[in-house]
């Protein structure tokens, strides 16, 4: 697991101030992913994802993120391969980032930190009859986990940098009507994947996560758009939506497979 991190003691957010942890929880997430320790699948196949950008409905601050969501009352908007023995249906997809570039993803690669990460969430509609059902069973959900890194602006995070001003407060709600979030996916296939949990409550161990290998760049202007969020509603007083990503969870007895060798 990760020295203590010397350099800067990590913030943690008031939601993880109390231990929670779910009692008898084995499949907890986040993870460290030690890359040498990672095992080459050679069954694992391409992730296939095919969005919709017609079924984007909104952009939403709940007060820990800004989510945006998707109509997911059709197959319209799916993934399937890689790991997964069904189609799944994305539902929201959402940001974790921290305070400074030093950190702010919730998965770290041999115990590094990237400035933010993008997780797209997805359901087992194939299996269960609502996503409400599949977050409490093991195969239920599926998450892709994209690193963001400091670099070139990226152009189509921009399209949704622009419209978060309108959602700055807690319980702000805009629509967004059109946005293939496939322009958010790195050009290379390469993923980790392994059995976790959401990340935050309710924390049920029903995610299969799919870590991609491969970072997407952004811009510094594009991280403070992020950090100019608030956690806190309109007339509050204003706490900035930063540093919004669970501590660490132990491996326990988790293997972490790649696709790639
Ligand atoms: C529990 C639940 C239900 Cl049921 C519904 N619903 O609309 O029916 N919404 N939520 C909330 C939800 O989705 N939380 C969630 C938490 C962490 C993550 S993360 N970071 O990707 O692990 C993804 C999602
Ligand atoms: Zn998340």
């Amino acid at each position: 697991n990760c020295p203590p991190d010397s350099l800067h003691h990590l913030p943690v957010h008031p939601l993880w101030q109390s231990p929670l942890t779910i009692p008898g929880g084995t499949r907890q997430s986040p993870i460290n992913i030690q890359w040498r320790d990672s095992v080459y699948d050679p069954f694992l196949k391409p992730l296939k994802i095919s969005y919709d950008p017609a079924t984007c409905l909104h952009i939403w601050n709940n007060g820990y993120s800004f989510l945006v969501e998707f109509d997911d009352s059709t197959d319209r908007s799916i993934i399937d391969g890689g790991p997964l023995e069904n189609q799944y249906r994305l539902k929201q997809f959402h940001f974790h980032w921290g305070a400074i570039n030093d950190w702010g993803s919730e998965h770290t690669v041999d115990c590094k930190f990237y400035p933010a990460e993008l997780h797209l969430v997805h359901w087992n509609a194939v299996v269960y009859p609502t996503f409400e059902e599949a977050v409490m069973e093991g195969d239920g959900l599926a998450v892709i986990g994209v690193f963001l890194k400091l670099g070139a602006r990226h152009e189509g995070l921009q399209t949704l940098v622009d419209a978060l001003p309108a959602v700055k407060h807690k319980d702000t709600v805009i629509e967004f009507d059109v946005f293939d979030p496939s322009c958010l996916m790195p050009s290379c296939p390469d993923y980790w994947t392994y059995a976790g949990s959401l990340t935050t409550p309710p924390l049920t161990e029903s995610v299969t996560w799919i870590i991609k290998k491969q970072p997407i760049e952004v811009d510094e202007d594009q991280l403070e758009a992020f950090r100019m969020l608030l956690f806190t509603s309109d007339g509050e007083e204003e706490k900035r939506m930063v540093d919004n990503f669970r501590p660490l969870q132990p491996l326990m007895n988790r293997t972490v497979r790649s696709s790639f060798q």
